[in-house]
């Protein structure tokens, strides 16, 4: 019988300058991996906090933060135990989280909260109509050390407490799937600083607000990957990740207190060429993926892509979104072609049902700046009006169930006898612009398409 994971499997825990938001599986195989492989990773140790309570805060702890990464190539597997994390937290540890931002130690503060977690109105800006921001809002202004709920509030409350106990500015650092997403997380927590008072946007100011493009699959775990990790690493980890050797970081921005040697990461002036490179080639796909290969009765990307059908749908978007990428176009192809090849591992379960969540936050970033640009060149647009298409044909019903927090309006558009006028309905939603006669027909078409493939 196999031991349980201990701190005893990992290097010893490092003293806490790293503080983390949206502890999930995503952080724990990029950027906990990156610390792990820091040339002073023993200078490094992360304090993690989840977006919300879960057991997985108790089950880390109980390993002392220790967990197995199994990176999973086409050609087998690698585990290996990680250390980079000295404590983990529930969401609900608020005097935990103001003590972290106090430390004059803190460096870094990295966020994934999901594009949702950024709680935006349509503008961009904070949506006060949101329960949590409105609830962390009264707090707020009521007593700033109160227990606070969404990601704009925690940040806020845990700057304004830096700021308050006299420390220096740290970095904070979007690393969700957002574009240009330092800016997204500095308006939000501004915006919710504005109704408190100069003072507090000061204090936001004062932070150093880095943009980063992430770049790692990394699928949730099930009970078939725990069995694989005891049985390859004999150990018993009840909390382990799985991802694919691909990983990829680039970041924009400065680091006032300093940050870990992070191998490969790559530092640039401007992250917007990779970060749309990634969005729409990548995510993009996922997308079309999700919502298309569902409803052909596929449940994993990696069957998807297999499929010569969904793989001609993949191929004709990424002939659209290319266009309209500035990266060297020797760098796109191989960067396609390996995308090809990552999709298509058969050891990464990565469920369709999984990525299609929440596409009322997605497919406005990932497919319709593509679809705008090919229209104002007088293209049809089609392999992105294709995405559209299957998104809507998911909203009524086909293929990945929806689970979409902000999505309802969408769903109430998209329903409906007739196809025509769902399809109308839905691209009014997400830009009137877009429902011009053309591309409604367009749309329309596509979907009758999609259900007849
Ligand atoms: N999984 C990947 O392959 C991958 C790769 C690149 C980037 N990302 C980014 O990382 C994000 C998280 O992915 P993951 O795989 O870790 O997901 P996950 O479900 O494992 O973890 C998500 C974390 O976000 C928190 N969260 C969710 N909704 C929130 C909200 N409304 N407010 C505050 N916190 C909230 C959760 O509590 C949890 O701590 C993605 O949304 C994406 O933007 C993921
Ligand atoms: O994580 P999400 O939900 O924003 O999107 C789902 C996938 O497209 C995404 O997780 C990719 O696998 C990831 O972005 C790869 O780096």
């Amino acid at each position: 019988m196999s031991a349980p994971l201990s701190r005893a499997d990992a290097r010893p825990a490092a003293p806490i300058r790293l503080l983390h938001l949206g502890m999930g599986n995503f952080h724990r195989a990029h950027q906990a991996w990156y610390t792990e492989h820091s040339a002073d990773a023993d200078q490094w140790g992360y304090a993690e906090f989840s977006g919300a309570d879960t057991p997985m805060v108790d089950d880390l702890n109980e390993q002392g933060g220790a967990y197995t990464l199994l990176v999973r190539g086409a050609d087998g597997d690698r585990p290996e135990v990680i250390g980079a994390i000295t404590s983990a937290h529930q969401a609900s540890d608020q005097e935990a989280w103001l003590g972290y931002w106090e430390s004059p130690g803190l460096a870094v503060v990295t966020i994934t909260v999901t594009e949702f977690g950024y709680c935006r109105a349509d503008d961009g800006g904070l949506d006060f109509d949101n329960p949590a921001v409105a609830a962390d809002l009264a707090t707020l202004q009521t007593d700033p050390r109160g227990l606070v709920v969404s990601a704009p509030g925690r940040l806020l409350a845990g700057i304004l407490a830096r700021v308050a106990a006299g420390q220096g500015p740290v970095a904070v650092f979007s690393c969700d799937n957002l574009p240009d997403n330092g800016k997204v997380a500095r308006r939000v927590v501004g915006d919710l600083a504005a109704r408190l008072g100069p003072e507090a946007v000061a204090a936001v100011e004062a932070q150093s607000w880095v943009t980063s493009m992430v770049d790692r699959i990394t699928p949730r775990a099930t009970d078939v990957e725990i069995a694989a990790v005891a049985e390859l690493t004999d150990r018993v980890d009840r909390v382990p990740i799985v991802t694919e050797p691909f990983s990829e970081w680039v970041i924009a921005g400065d680091f006032p207190a300093g940050r870990p040697e992070w191998p490969g990461a790559t530092f640039v002036d401007e992250v917007e060429p990779f970060e749309q490179r990634k969005l729409w080639l990548l995510n993009g796909s996922h997308s079309l993926m999700a919502y298309a290969a569902s409803a052909r009765g596929h449940e994993a990307v990696s069957d998807a892509i297999n499929d010569p059908v969904v793989r001609a749908w993949v191929e004709e978007w990424w002939d659209e979104a290319v266009r309209h990428l500035t990266l060297d176009a020797d760098h796109l192809a191989a960067y396609r072609a390996a995308l090809a090849e990552r999709f298509a591992n058969p050891n990464i379960r990565h469920l369709l049902a999984q990525i299609a969540a929440d596409g009322s936050q997605k497919v406005p970033v990932r497919i319709l700046p593509t679809l705008r640009a090919e229209l104002a060149e007088g293209r049809s647009g089609r392999g992105a009006a294709r995405v559209v298409a299957a998104w809507i044909r998911h909203l009524r019903g086909a293929g990945a169930p929806v689970v979409d927090g902000a999505g309802q309006r969408f769903v109430a558009a998209a329903e409906g006898p007739d196809v025509t006028t769902a399809v109308r309905g839905v691209l009014n939603e997400l830009d009137p612009a877009l429902a011009t006669d053309e591309v409604v027909s367009l749309v329309d078409g596509l979907v009758g398409e999609l259900a007849r493939s």
